[in-house]
């Protein structure tokens, strides 16, 4: 008999995965600041890395293992092998090549898109009850992609969208109004990064909407300059690009607070990317931000804001530069 069965007598072999397994596919500076945020705020006890670079994802798994006695003995696995990934909760993606410079968007999701037809056919294979969450770029197109590719129904099939610009929002507003982000609610919406929706006529504290306090809020001719926040959202994703070369940190805590809505089954609202065809009179099978009910059935509501002609415009024209990007798609 071995020390360990000297030490120990089996009563019942442990059965197969926890309820909380989740799996992130690209261990970059993004997967890794999701699985490292997941695992810091007791998301998950049960977290699986998979990547095509096996020293780069050997090493990352390693150097999280290491810290398990600092995670509430929280179990951290790796493999090029999605066997590995089997009855995950939530499958988060995150693999995806980087813009080359000069190169289109439409030549960058075409890339993007190959990647995801070895990546989202394997993931459903082995957890074939589980949420898709879907990061990598861009983020909107690249959900409908792992849609189509999944067979999913569209309820369990989310792109981080808008949270992390809604995220940003938060805390630039916070700043001009010295309250803490989580007491400065605004809901940015649409599609995610440079065109994004800020819905200015529920921006408010406690309640109050700064339009009703000012009508010129989030308008150009406001002169106190509100407009400049959702501006400085875009701008400051290129600030941070430019300084430390990537973002990790906001999108990984943002991603993390996403798989904790749903795996708590919180009904927690979060802007996130839905199939919103038949929303605002979209009539395109696309993906785009708007807030949404989240538990563990993904998506179960959406929320009807209220928007105006210009809002809904933005949207409308952002679905239409969707579709015709989807159409010219190869998968
Ligand atoms: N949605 C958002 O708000 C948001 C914010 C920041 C970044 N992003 C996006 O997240 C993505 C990742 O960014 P990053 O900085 O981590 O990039 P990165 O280049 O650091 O990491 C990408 C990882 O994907 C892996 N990969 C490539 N092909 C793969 C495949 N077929 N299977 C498995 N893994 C594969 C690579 O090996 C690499 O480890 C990018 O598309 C980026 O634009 C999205
Ligand atoms: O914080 C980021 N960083 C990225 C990034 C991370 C690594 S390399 C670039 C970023 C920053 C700036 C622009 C930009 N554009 C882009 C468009 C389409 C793509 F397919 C990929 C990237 N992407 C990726 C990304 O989506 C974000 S959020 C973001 C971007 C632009 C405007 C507003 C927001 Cl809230």
């Amino acid at each position: 008999t071995t020390l360990k069965e000297k030490l120990l007598s089996v009563v019942k072999e442990p059965s197969g995965n926890g309820k909380n397994k989740i799996t992130v596919v690209g261990v970059g500076q993004v997967g890794m600041a999701c699985a490292f945020s997941i695992l810091t705020k007791y998301v998950s006890s049960d977290v699986v890395l998979i990547d095509v670079m096996a020293d780069k994802l050997k090493g990352e798994m390693m150097d999280l293992q290491h810290g398990s006695a600092f995670l509430k003995n929280s179990r951290v696995n790796a493999s090029t092998d999605y066997t590995a990934s089997a009855g995950s909760s939530i499958c988060i993606v995150t693999a995806g090549a980087r813009q080359r410079e000069g190169e289109t968007r439409l030549n960058l999701v075409q890339r993007n898109t190959d990647i995801f037809k070895g990546i989202i056919p394997q993931l459903v294979k082995h957890s074939p009850n589980c949420i898709l969450l879907i990061v990598s770029n861009p983020v909107d197109i690249l959900t409908y992609v792992a849609w189509k590719l999944s067979g999913f129904p569209k309820n369990r099939v989310i792109g981080s969208g808008t949270n992390l610009d809604s995220g940003r929002f938060r805390f630039l507003l916070s700043q001009r109004l010295s309250a803490a982000p989580t007491s400065c609610h605004g809901w940015i919406i649409g599609e995610h990064g440079d065109t994004s929706v800020p819905v200015w006529s529920g921006v408010n504290v406690a309640g109050v909407r700064l339009r009703d306090l000012d009508p010129k809020v989030g308008t150009e001719d406001d002169p106190e300059n509100y407009g400049d926040i959702h501006k400085q959202v875009v701008s400051s994703a290129y600030e941070v690009i430019k300084l430390k070369g990537y973002t990790s940190w906001a999108i990984g805590l943002s991603v993390a607070n996403l798989a904790s809505a749903m795996l708590r089954n919180s009904g927690q609202v979060h802007a996130v990317s839905t199939m919103v065809k038949g929303f605002h009179d979209i009539k395109e099978e696309v993906f785009l931000s708007v807030p949404c009910i989240l538990g563990l059935d993904g998506v179960t509501s959406v929320v009807q804001q209220k928007l105006t002609e210009d809002e809904k415009g933005l949207l409308l024209s952002s679905a239409k530069t969707m579709h015709q990007v989807q159409t010219n798609l190869k998968y």
